[in-house]
């Protein structure tokens, strides 16, 4: 995604879920005592949704918050907008990375990151990453994506079509890796298991949220769809055009008499996560210790 303009403007549902999502589990984050809490944010994109809407619910002891994501755009974006914010700092990074950049390393108290996840397939080095971003005695993170979106069924119909086909390769490349899973919450439980997490909240939400508009659908989309790159821009509307007929003939679409417009219906499943980071207890060395049944040291 490198439509930082665009999406800065066309991003209420994200903004919307992103600002409940912390509110509702600002309680049960584990916030420092001395404050000092540096705050990482997974995904950032325009910065909107991190500095407008979160930002502002932050404890007001806190040290740093880093704005981050793998588009350098939207990182250049985001500081030239929010730049002059305090304790606000921006760099790039890939959370699929293969090695998380050393200065980053177990720096964190807090991992936050909204609407990123289901843009990336490789959901297990993610979480991975994430939790070596974490400090080395504990910190927690917060998490909300899409597992499905009706989005995604436009995108594997229109792939089959033959004017569309060759611009909409790897069509899979760019849907969430749960849209198709039977079970996306034990799916991805499982992944945070065997990530090195604790106390593992996952919840999948079934929203809602309605487009009023063939315009802002459209805006909508055109902030975030990832086809429109490879094609003309001379084929966009038409591209766009096609996607809300889709959408009508999935019955998402409602004609709405008083606007002589319409409204799309978007239902949703949204993964909330809310996990912390296991803190192995560093176990006696010593097999000095005289306990009965103890085993022996060997198996310590
Ligand atoms: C839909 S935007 C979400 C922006 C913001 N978090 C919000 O809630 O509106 C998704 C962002 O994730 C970024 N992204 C996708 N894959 C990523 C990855 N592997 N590492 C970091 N950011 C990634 C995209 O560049 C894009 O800016
Ligand atoms: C009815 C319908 C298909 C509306 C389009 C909904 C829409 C714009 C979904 C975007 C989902 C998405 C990938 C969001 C994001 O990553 O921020």
């Amino acid at each position: 995604m490198n439509h930082a303009s665009l999406y800065h403007r066309a991003s209420a549902v994200q903004r919307r879920d992103a600002k409940q999502i912390f509110e509702e589990f600002y309680d049960i984050m584990q916030w420092r005592r001395d404050g000092g809490d540096k705050i990482i944010d997974v995904g950032s994109g325009s910065g909107n949704v991190l500095m407008e809407n979160i930002y502002p619910l932050f404890p007001p002891n806190f040290d740093e918050v880093m704005s981050t994501d793998c588009s350098e755009k939207m990182v250049e974006f985001a500081r030239k907008n929010y730049g002059e914010t305090e304790r606000a700092i921006f760099e790039v990074l890939d959370i699929a990375c293969k090695e998380i950049p050393e200065h980053l390393n177990g720096r964190f108290d807090h991992v936050l990151s909204f609407y990123c996840l289901h843009w990336v397939q490789d959901q297990r080095l993610a979480l991975e990453n994430m939790n070596k971003l974490l400090r080395v005695d504990g910190g927690d993170i917060l998490l909300a994506f899409l597992a499905t979106n009706p989005i995604y069924d436009v995108y594997l119909t229109l792939a089959e079509r033959e004017k569309w086909r060759c611009y909409m390769k790897d069509t899979m490349k760019f849907i969430s890796p749960l849209h198709l899973s039977d079970d996306p919450g034990a799916e991805f439980k499982k992944l945070l298991d065997e990530t090195g997490y604790e106390d593992i909240a996952v919840q999948i939400r079934e929203e809602v949220f309605i487009y009023e508009g063939t315009q802002k659908v459209k805006d909508n989309i055109r902030a975030i769809c990832p086809f429109l790159q490879f094609m003309p821009e001379s084929k966009h509307e038409e591209f766009l055009e096609d996607i809300t007929i889709c959408v009508d003939d999935m019955k998402l679409r409602e004609y709405d008499s008083e606007k002589d417009d319409y409204n799309f219906i978007t239902p949703y499943k949204l993964v909330v996560v809310y996990a912390r980071k296991s803190v192995k207890s560093e176990k006696p060395k010593s097999c000095d210790v005289d306990e009965p049944n103890k085993q022996a040291c060997s198996t310590l």
